[in-house]
């Protein structure tokens, strides 16, 4: 079960939200009574409340917006269990100053927004004892541990516990609650109303998690990356799952580098089948595949990660869909050793993506040129892809038949900058732009006045994602899917 956090300053909005997401399916509202800006008028919250409420009304420390004095809060509380509401949420150090009575069920909480606590399976014990019917532990995830710790504490519990980590980091401990065992978590109304870091909203967690469905069966893959929150992996890959009716679910797994090491041992515990691997972890998750594909230890990177019995196997599809892009656009000859010889190219950039392509494009016999804009980066690449370096003023120098942006550069909101002038490109070049957030950057727009062949970034994200489910499922990916959701999520104007 879901319960949806409601804090609003007035009493008349916080009645009409309520009453809006009872309509909307939603089982359980947690009134915040902290938020209300005036004097707290309980009655006219809860006696014609449309569904099951849980009462809050939480102190500042506890990070609530409670002002007044602690007397009153008690007093609150305690009304609202005498009119009978379904649940009370209570601080442990408070609780036993408000006794059980009538039907009410005593939720237990206890908040830090620090760290994750060390021992919370004692804390937890600690807190059943205060006439607990569920013991309730939120608090801040530093590490990825800090998640597998919460949710083995969950799933391990005599007592119905709901153990949510926050932050960022934390997400899975809120999207997994079901699966282990939680009697409920905490969603926000919208996404500009988290009442706590790393709170997700109702709409994400019903419609592309579909939490209520996830259960010991459902399959779990996820990023791995950081930041991960705004990637667009999760809405391509869940909606890929659902439309195949998959019991599987893709994640958002938040790991900063220096917690890689116990993500990768955490995996099969957490029974993790397999991963989309970004930055900044590329090149270090290679170094935990028991297995990779030649292509990728010739790149030296990942962003793929399958789990089977003991081992790790790598892959990097966005080198598979680049190759794929270019092939197509450029109609090589399939059964040819070198089919790229002749051909001459550009590559903006010396990341991850900038090394698969340039990679690939030296195995295919074609003459490689690097600028990014530090030049140390782009001597490094070259001269371990065996290509040529120039310095970034120099980029449009070269006679150049492809030219290939692995750059940020007109990346939303970066719209107005193109990494290449227009008055350097011809009807003859092939333009490749690997961003694809917008699809039509300034550089593809160029390319399409010029009356240049192009291949966007949406073109190469879908390939790369259509392997990725491949890999993941063993099912070929719903092609049209994925990139009218990508189009979608992407585009400035929404469609639906
Ligand atoms: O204690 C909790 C959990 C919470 O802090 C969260 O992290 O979702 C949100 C609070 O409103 C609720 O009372």
């Amino acid at each position: 079960m879901i319960c949806v956090s409601l804090g609003r300053a007035r009493h008349k909005r916080m009645i009409a939200e309520h009453k809006y997401l009872v309509e909307q399916g939603a089982e359980l509202v947690e009134l915040r009574l902290d938020f209300i800006g005036r004097a707290v008028n309980l009655k006219r919250l809860i006696d014609d409340r449309p569904g099951p409420v849980v009462v809050t009304c939480r102190r500042r420390e506890d990070g609530g917006r409670w002002m007044k004095s602690e007397k009153e809060r008690m007093m609150l509380l305690r009304s609202a269990i005498a009119a009978g509401v379904e649940y009370v949420d209570i601080e442990a150090d408070v609780a036993s100053q408000i006794p059980r009575y009538g039907k009410t069920k005593r939720v237990i909480s206890y908040h830090e927004f620090t760290q994750t606590p060390d021992d919370l399976e004692s804390l937890a014990a600690a807190m059943a004892e205060e006439d607990a019917d569920i013991v309730k532990i939120a608090s801040m995830a530093t590490t990825f541990s800090d998640n597998v710790r919460m949710l083995e504490l969950v799933k391990n519990a005599k007592q119905p516990t709901i153990g949510i980590c926050m932050g960022e980091i934390g997400m899975i401990t809120r999207i997994l609650g079901e699966r282990v065992g939680s009697p409920f978590t905490y969603a926000t109304y919208s996404a500009d109303k988290k009442l706590a870091p790393g709170q997700l909203n109702w709409k994400e967690m019903t419609e592309l998690y579909r939490y209520k469905q996830i259960n010991s069966e459902t399959e779990l893959f996820g990023i791995v990356g950081d930041p991960v929150a705004d990637n667009y992996a999760p809405l391509v890959h869940n909606t890929a799952f659902y439309e195949q009716d998959l019991n599987a679910r893709f994640l958002p797994f938040r790991v900063p580098s220096n917690d890689l090491h116990k993500f990768m041992q955490s995996v099969r515990d957490l029974k993790i089948s397999g991963v989309s691997v970004a930055a900044p972890h590329s090149q270090a998750g290679l170094e935990y595949c028991t297995q990779a594909e030649s292509s990728a230890s010739g790149i030296g990177s990942i962003n793929t990660m399958v789990y089977q019995g003991k081992d790790n196997l790598g892959y990097n599809t966005d080198y598979r869909a680049a190759m794929d892009c270019i092939s197509e656009k450029l109609k090589l000859k399939k059964d040819v050793e070198k089919p790229m010889q002749g051909v001459n190219v550009l590559i903006l950039g010396a990341g991850d993506v900038a090394r698969a392509i340039a990679w690939g494009l030296r195995h295919r016999g074609a003459d490689v040129t690097v600028a990014s804009r530090t030049m140390d980066n782009t001597r490094v690449l070259a001269s371990e892809i065996g290509c040529r370096a120039i310095e970034w003023d120099q980029r449009h120098e070269p006679k150049i038949n492809l030219l290939i942006n692995a750059t940020p550069i007109g990346m939303h909101p970066d719209l107005d900058r193109s990494p290449y002038d227009a008055s350097a490109m011809t009807q003859f070049l092939v333009v490749f732009d690997c961003v694809f957030n917008p699809e039509s950057t300034l550089l593809i727009k160029y390319a399409r006045k010029h009356g240049c062949r192009i291949i966007t970034g949406v073109d190469m994200f879908v390939r790369q994602a259509a392997y990725q489910h491949k890999l993941f499922t063993g099912q070929d990916a719903p092609m049209a899917t994925l990139r009218k959701t990508i189009k979608n999520a992407t585009s400035p104007v929404r469609l639906n």
